[in-house]
């Protein structure tokens, strides 16, 4: 746990918490004496003007260490909301440059309840412990001295008390620690069945699984609750019996201590004083066992967090990176490119080669799961290969700045995705200058203009997720945001499948006649004949293998997946 607050805390907000608090403990620590001297010199011998005088001193010391806990508490709160803060925004640079291999690895609930529940209970444990983990020991090893100063005769009281009380909070803790470190696996879940219902509501309504869901939600909340239910009946029965051994401790020097007074070996005042003394000391265990019975959590939560920032990923920036060259003239080449992914045993990719140049479009069809979006996601370096070579204008990927890759590469994926905010938000998402002109060429070639008009124009709502569109628009504002950036590779990964078939055409026709995109390689991947016809370059794959590579007219004649793909597609439209 030290380890995450390590460069994330504000160690002179820490010190001066830790200063604030030793003066507060002081100041208390004060309190009890001046109370036995006002008894004993004061009231005894009623002697006003020293009862006016203690009583300022006390009025002194109390107003003290209120400043002293006001300043502790601020400084406190300070330092351990900024150490959320901090972990919060290492987490989400961390995962924000996860590669999808690291993507792989956490399950995306999870990482949201690391960065919000896990970060909270860091934040809550420095609270407590800048409060009260120092603040115990110094109050702990202050009133024991000071108890035994007013009355060595009482202190064997302690040497009952304090067993029996440590006994106690030993009990509680081995009940209560198990408990507290599964919370944190429960919320997890419960994040989880919660986002998959959420995500999923449509399929659920829709497969009558409603009751289903329920049960599995009901069952992870009824998990959780019935955890932390037990974790609070053992907390709620553990302070009463603290309150009674603390009850107990001042009944007993109450009795002792009265038979010490009426034998005139000791005065009021200080048995008063050692009361509150002894309060002191079984306090200090209490606040102790508060804090100790937090860190078992928070000690959870800080392996989870450490976890996620200890994941190296695999996709970085080169130690020298290579600038891209500057032309307008782009190619694009895999040679003999194998890739596997990290928990397969089979090569999802095997010799992918081909080249092409600006002006040009590639088109990739296969069946399903022959690796198509595979090989898209490799341009970007979603993934990294295995053994060949990825190059871009005649560089190695590998060996660009990423983010100069990403620049250089408008992608748009199978599922589109879009953001709250506008339509214009969402069409600069990849280049922030373009004009209202440059959107709303883009939008008119992926046909998306008289809708967006419809909706208000540029300045038109786009709700979680582009929710208030259809699946077909949404396809078409991916694909507008995509040309709005001006890159050297433009992919479209299954991008036209939810357009009918004249607008999947008139689309690409337009995109042969764009200058600006015609300046790049087109990469288009397609399940439809019609939609790679015209393609360049078409490359067929099958099983991760590429076993073909041509023309429309030269694959149709001789390559004998494509001809099956082309026969299965028109067989269908037969059967119409
Ligand atoms: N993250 C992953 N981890 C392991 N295997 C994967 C992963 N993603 C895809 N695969 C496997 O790789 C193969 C190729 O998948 P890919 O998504 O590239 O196919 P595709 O041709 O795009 O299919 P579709 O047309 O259905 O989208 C499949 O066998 C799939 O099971």
């Amino acid at each position: 746990m030290l380890k995450i607050a390590k460069g994330r805390i504000s160690y002179a907000a820490v010190i001066g918490a830790i200063l604030f608090m030793i003066v507060q403990v002081i100041a208390n620590l004060n309190l009890p004496s001046l109370t036995s001297n006002i008894v004993n010199n004061g009231v005894a011998k009623g002697d006003i003007s020293y009862i006016w005088k203690i009583g300022f001193e006390m009025i002194g010391f109390s107003l003290l260490s209120v400043v002293a806990a006001f300043g502790n508490v601020f400084l406190a709160a300070r330092s351990s909301q900024k150490l959320g803060k901090n972990l919060r925004s290492d987490i989400y640079k961390k995962v924000i440059n996860f590669s999808n291999d690291e993507f792989d690895k956490v399950e995306t609930s999870s990482l949201i309840t690391r960065t919000t529940n896990d970060v909270v209970q860091i934040q809550n444990v420095a609270m407590m412990a800048l409060r009260m983990m120092i603040m115990a020991p110094i109050m702990l090893v202050g009133a024991s001295f000071l108890a035994y100063t007013k009355s060595h005769e009482l202190t064997w009281i302690f040497v009952v008390s304090i067993p029996v009380l440590l006994i106690f909070i030993g009990i509680v803790m081995a009940f209560a620690i198990p408990l507290f470190r599964a919370m944190q696996t429960k919320t997890d879940r419960i994040n989880l069945v919660f986002r998959e219902g959420l995500t999923g509501v449509r399929v659920i309504r829709a497969f009558r699984q409603d009751k289903f869901e329920q049960d599995r939600f009901e069952d992870a909340n009824q998990d959780f609750t019935k955890n932390a239910i037990k974790v609070n009946t053992i907390v709620a029965l553990a302070f009463p019996i603290m309150t009674l051994i603390m009850s107990g401790t001042n009944v007993a020097i109450v009795w002792f201590g009265g038979q010490l007074i009426s034998s005139q070996t000791m005065q009021v005042g200080n048995m008063i004083a050692f009361m509150t003394y002894a309060m002191q000391v079984l306090m200090s265990f209490m606040l102790l066992a508060m804090v100790f019975a937090l860190i078992p959590r928070a000690a959870a939560s800080a392996s989870r967090i450490q976890e996620v920032l200890d994941i190296k990923t695999k996709i970085n920036d080169p130690e020298k990176p290579v600038s891209l060259p500057a032309t307008t003239a782009h190619s694009l080449d895999f040679e003999h490119v194998d890739y596997r992914y990290q928990s397969a045993e089979q090569l999802a990719l095997s010799d992918i080669d081909f080249s092409a140049h600006s002006g040009q479009t590639v088109a990739i069809i296969g069946g399903t799961g022959s690796g198509k979006t595979t090989l898209v996601n490799l341009m970007p370096r979603f993934y990294d290969i295995e053994s060949g070579q990825v190059k871009l204008d005649g560089q190695d990927i590998r060996n660009l700045k990423t983010a100069d890759l990403h620049r250089a590469i408008s992608f748009v994926p199978q599922t589109a995705t879009l953001f709250t905010g506008t339509i214009r938000d969402n069409m600069k998402f990849g280049n922030d200058n373009a004009t209202d002109d440059e959107i709303w060429h883009a939008l008119e070639i992926a046909r998306s203009t008289d809708f967006v008009k419809e909706e208000g124009g540029l300045d038109a709502h786009v709700e979680q997720g582009g929710g208030n569109f259809s699946g077909g628009q949404r396809q078409r504002l991916a694909i507008a945001r995509a040309l709005v950036k001006k890159a050297s590779v433009y992919v479209f990964d299954d991008s036209f499948s939810a357009l009918d078939f004249k607008t999947d055409a008139q689309l690409r026709a337009e995109l042969r006649q764009d200058a600006q995109v015609q300046q790049g390689v087109v990469v288009i991947v397609a399940q439809r004949i019609a939609t790679v016809a015209d393609a360049d370059l078409i490359l067929v794959l099958d099983n991760g293998k590429l076993v073909g590579k041509g023309t429309h007219a030269e694959l149709k004649a001789n390559n004998e997946v494509y001809q099956e793909i082309m026969k299965s597609q028109l067989r269908e439209e037969d059967q119409l």
